[in-house]
């Protein structure tokens, strides 16, 4: 029979889970600059930045205010997810985790019972300051979750496509990642779960990924059959599933970079162009980012390549299509994007940053082949970049720390990489502070829950609208949705995707941030600021 988009759907088993009901909106804002009617939160929301200019060789700092409309659809569809890479570790470990979550499971393990839970997810785990108690004046905090109306992971119907036909219990096992007590408990609706056959140009991946490409779209690469394949893929899951909105997520093998050549991948139109001519330098990660673009589904790229090509974001800009990436920062990467931030924003000058890691997963296996790995040194080198930038008074212009990032492939280690990181910096008067990391970072399980962040927040700003206020009355645009590129997600991501000419913003503590705070913007609420002169002035 041939495999077809079986799914985990929300109606699997009872749900003894946490409740995943249609969310209603959780708490109320009391502000004549917020309304709520029956599907919507309409905010009236001022900006407030600070524009500088030189003047005379000295600053200038001017208050600015830019008022906007926000518009939250609070509607919250039934929503699939289909991965790309499906049948890899972590496709099979998010499956698993949410099927594990939405039956409410337990399971043995050497240390006891395990409860089935979202850890390691922003959106699911953390909690956000909505504001501070008005009798007590101490801080109120809510789960992120509960910010605005959110999709629950619980129902989130999953599948997707590999280029290995294993089911999802046969590749959970493979993958080596969950305990026997869960394996076992979600077998059975795992085992029901067949990736759909996906697109595989061997030159993409390391040569050692040949034996698992049982499971390819046949064809020839010149046409768009392969796009349309995909855009047929995703049609029928959405119709087989009663869905009213998909989001496709690559979590499959990291490729090399494509090369960047004018009238290939420059333009939408030539890299339209380009694929009909079946052109060797497009990726399967960019057909099917072309696919979901002309899907008008979001497309969000978890590994380091470069699937969006200038001419993938000029696509998805004329068709005002979401895409989001690159590269999930799950552990060495997250800790380094806080920790440099911490060094350096404490006026310690980072002179030397050593990276290493050893893991003994396929995607350790892919990237023992170097041009595999060079797509994954580039994330992870980048990262410190623009904190580095931001320091004048430790860095000249152009200095930069040392950084080096090095991965092995060590089988025995499976999914548990080790990473060791040395930091090195300069302090007061000459001395020095040597920073040595052991981080062992279990991949799988600290990549899933951002794999869901990833598509929560994703579904989420679908359904958020702007439009600048008019400040003499005079007729504004329409609402409007944010730009293209979602560069919120960058707090998922080691190499945030931005739109073009805009900056990247690393550290991690700004991004969580800065998506908190836009969400609150959607309320009609000011940035959290921590100031809290409340405490301070009295
Ligand atoms: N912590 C993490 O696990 C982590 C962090 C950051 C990035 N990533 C990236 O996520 C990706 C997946 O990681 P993983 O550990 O699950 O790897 P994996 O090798 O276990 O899974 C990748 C899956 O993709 C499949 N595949 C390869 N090419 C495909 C194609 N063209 N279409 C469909 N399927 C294809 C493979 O058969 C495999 O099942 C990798 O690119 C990795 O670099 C992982
Ligand atoms: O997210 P992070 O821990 O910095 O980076 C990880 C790398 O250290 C690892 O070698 C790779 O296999 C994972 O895909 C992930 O990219």
């Amino acid at each position: 029979m041939a495999p077809h988009a079986e799914i985990a759907n929300g109606d699997g088993p009872a749900n003894n889970g946490v409740s995943s009901s249609t969310q209603k909106v959780a708490f109320k804002v009391n502000s004549p600059n917020v309304e709520y009617t029956d599907n919507q939160i309409r905010s009236k929301y001022t900006y407030y930045t600070t524009e500088v200019s030189k003047v005379n060789g000295q600053y200038v700092a001017v208050p600015k205010e830019t008022k906007y409309d926000f518009s939250v659809d609070t509607k919250v569809p039934k929503m699939g997810m289909m991965l790309v890479g499906l049948g890899g570790n972590n496709g099979t470990t998010v499956t698993a985790g949410i099927i594990a979550n939405r039956r409410g499971l337990s399971w043995q393990t050497r240390r006891g019972e395990q409860e089935a839970n979202y850890y390691g997810s922003l959106i699911m785990g953390s909690t956000v300051k909505l504001g501070t108690d008005a009798k007590t004046h101490k801080d109120v905090n809510i789960p992120f979750h509960d910010l605005l109306p959110m999709v629950h992971p619980n129902d989130i119907v999953i599948g997707g496509w590999d280029i290995s036909k294993l089911n999802l219990a046969e590749a959970m096992d493979r993958a080596q990642v969950l305990e026997p007590g869960l394996k076992q408990l979600v077998a059975k609706e795992m085992a029901s779960m067949v990736p759909l056959p996906s697109i595989y140009y061997p030159d993409f991946i390391a040569a050692n990924q040949e034996k698992r490409a049982d499971n390819v779209i046949e064809g020839t690469k010149a046409s768009m059959a392969h796009v349309e394949k995909i855009r047929q893929d995703i049609r029928d899951f959405k119709a087989a599933n009663n869905l009213d909105r998909v989001i496709v997520q690559w979590t499959a093998n990291t490729e090399r970079f494509s090369a960047l050549i004018d009238g290939v991948n420059d333009t939408a139109d030539n890299l339209l162009k380009a694929i009909e001519n079946g052109h060797e330098e497009v990726s399967p990660s960019t057909v099917f980012a072309v696919a979901c673009i002309l899907e008008n589904t979001p497309f969000i790229n978890g590994s380091p390549q470069n699937t969006f090509v200038p001419g993938a974001v000029e696509l998805a800009e004329r068709h005002k299509a979401f895409v989001g990436g690159d590269d999930f920062k799950s552990g060495q990467t997250k800790m380094k994007s806080a920790l440099v931030d911490f060094l350096i924003n404490a006026g310690i000058k980072l002179t030397s940053v050593a990276s290493y890691n050893h893991l003994g997963n396929n995607d350790g296996k892919n990237l023992s082949e170097q041009r595999q790995f060079r797509s994954k040194e580039i994330s992870k080198s980048n990262v410190i970049d623009d904190m580095v930038e931001a320091n004048t008074v430790l860095y000249a212009p152009g200095e930069k720390p040392d950084h080096t990032v090095v991965i092995k492939y060590m089988p025995a280690v499976g999914d548990d990489k080790r990473a060791l990181d040395e930091y090195y910096a300069e302090i007061f008067l000459g001395g020095h502070q040597t920073i040595s990391l052991f981080n062992v970072c279990e991949d799988s399980l600290l990549a899933s829950p951002l794999i869901i962040d990833l598509v929560l927040i994703t579904e989420l700003f679908t359904r958020i609208k702007w439009k600048a206020a008019s400040t003499d009355g005079a007729a504004t645009k329409d609402f409007e949705g944010f730009h293209s590129v979602l560069s919120v997600l960058s707090y998922m991501l080691k190499a945030p995707l931005t739109p073009p000419g805009t900056p990247v913003v690393n550290a991690l503590a700004k991004q969580r941030s800065a998506l908190i705070n836009i969400m609150r913007g959607c309320l009609g609420l000011q940035p959290e600021s921590d100031m809290t002169l409340e405490h301070k002035l009295f």
